[in-house]
């Protein structure tokens, strides 16, 4: 790829957005019951290639408005907006253009509830978090992370045109994990994040605060995943699964919390990633054996 492509790709925060997609294709697989017929790939596809462009958009848009807070962070400040590569001009036309292309794909080709939901999305990550909370309160990850939180229930109603109880219920499960997920990695950034003069959990309320708030979430999310297999959503494949690496988070936040040190909270930060991609496989593995098992 060339550099400048690779400036504008990086833009749209492609591992984030990876797990993005891919929680809301295992929404779409949820919500067909047994395999997609020849007519349902058709939407996965377009729903997918949708939603991946919207999400795209709103990260890119995201660099436009913190270019100046990105130069300031050793993480984030070889952006292409952040280095001066890219001018607001063409990060704002890129944006624009991925979430038109993106909106249209998923209005002509999905239907227009997922459409409308996936732009609902995208203002709740690009301008109320980018721009509202995030500047403003430490919460701002935890009301912030509805958006985040949104893949599945974008998936649901891409293949069944309406919002049901099993979406929200995985739309709980990524709300639940967002904090942990991203106060752990705001603990061994923390100086970063204070000269760049944002108030994240750590900067305002200490270490030692933030370490008790990630262990108190990792057991509300714990219990959160139990739900699929209590509401008959999903097997013992799951459930298995679901208590492994929710066991697995909890230790490593007690841990964390006990026994602090950087290296342990860029574990911890590294192991959320891992739990919430093998829990969503374990969802899409239990959906597809269960009726064998059962
Ligand atoms: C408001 C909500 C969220 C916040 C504030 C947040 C914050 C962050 C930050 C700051 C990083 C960068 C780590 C780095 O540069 O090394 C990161 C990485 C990551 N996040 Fe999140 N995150 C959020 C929600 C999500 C969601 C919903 C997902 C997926 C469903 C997700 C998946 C990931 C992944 C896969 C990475 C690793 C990227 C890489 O390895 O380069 N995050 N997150
Ligand atoms: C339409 C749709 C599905 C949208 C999804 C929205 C989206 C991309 C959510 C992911 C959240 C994310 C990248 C947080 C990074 O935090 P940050 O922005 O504080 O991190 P930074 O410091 O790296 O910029």
């Amino acid at each position: 790829m060339s550099s400048r492509w690779q400036q504008y790709y990086q833009l749209t925060k492609p591992r984030v957005v990876q797990l993005i997609v891919f929680c809301a294709i295992i929404g779409m697989a949820l919500a067909v019951p047994g395999l997609p017929s020849g007519a349902q790939w058709g939407a996965i596809l377009a729903a997918t290639v949708g939603i991946w462009l919207v999400a795209g958009a709103a990260a890119a848009f995201n660099c436009l408005i913190e270019q100046q807070i990105d130069a300031k962070m050793k993480r984030t400040a070889w952006r292409a907006t952040a280095k001066g590569q890219l001018s607001r001009g063409q990060t704002l036309i890129f944006s624009a253009l991925l979430c038109a292309l993106g909106s249209a794909i998923l209005w002509v080709w999905v239907n227009p509830l997922t459409m409308w939901l996936t732009f609902a999305t995208f203002i709740g990550y690009a301008v109320i978090y980018t721009v509202v909370l995030k500047p403003m309160t430490p919460q701002n990850i935890v009301i912030g992370g509805a958006s985040g939180a949104m893949p599945p229930v974008l998936g649901w109603a891409a293949m069944r045109g309406d919002v049901g109880p099993e979406a929200l219920l995985l739309c709980l499960i990524i709300f639940l994990w967002t904090p942990p997920h991203f106060w752990a990695l705001a603990l061994y950034r923390t100086e970063e994040y204070r000269k760049a003069g944002l108030p994240m959990l750590p900067v305002t309320h200490g270490s030692e605060y933030t370490r008790l708030q990630i262990f108190l979430y990792t057991w509300i999310l714990l219990a959160a995943t139990l739900l699929p297999f209590l509401t008959g959503m999903s097997g013992w494949v799951y459930l298995v699964s679901a208590l492994l690496l929710g066991l697995g988070f909890c230790a490593y936040a007690w841990q964390l919390w006990r026994n602090y040190s950087d290296e342990l909270a860029r574990s911890t930060f590294r192991f959320s990633i891992l739990h919430l991609s093998l829990l969503f496989a374990a969802l899409l593995v239990d959906h597809y054996l269960s009726p064998w098992i059962r």
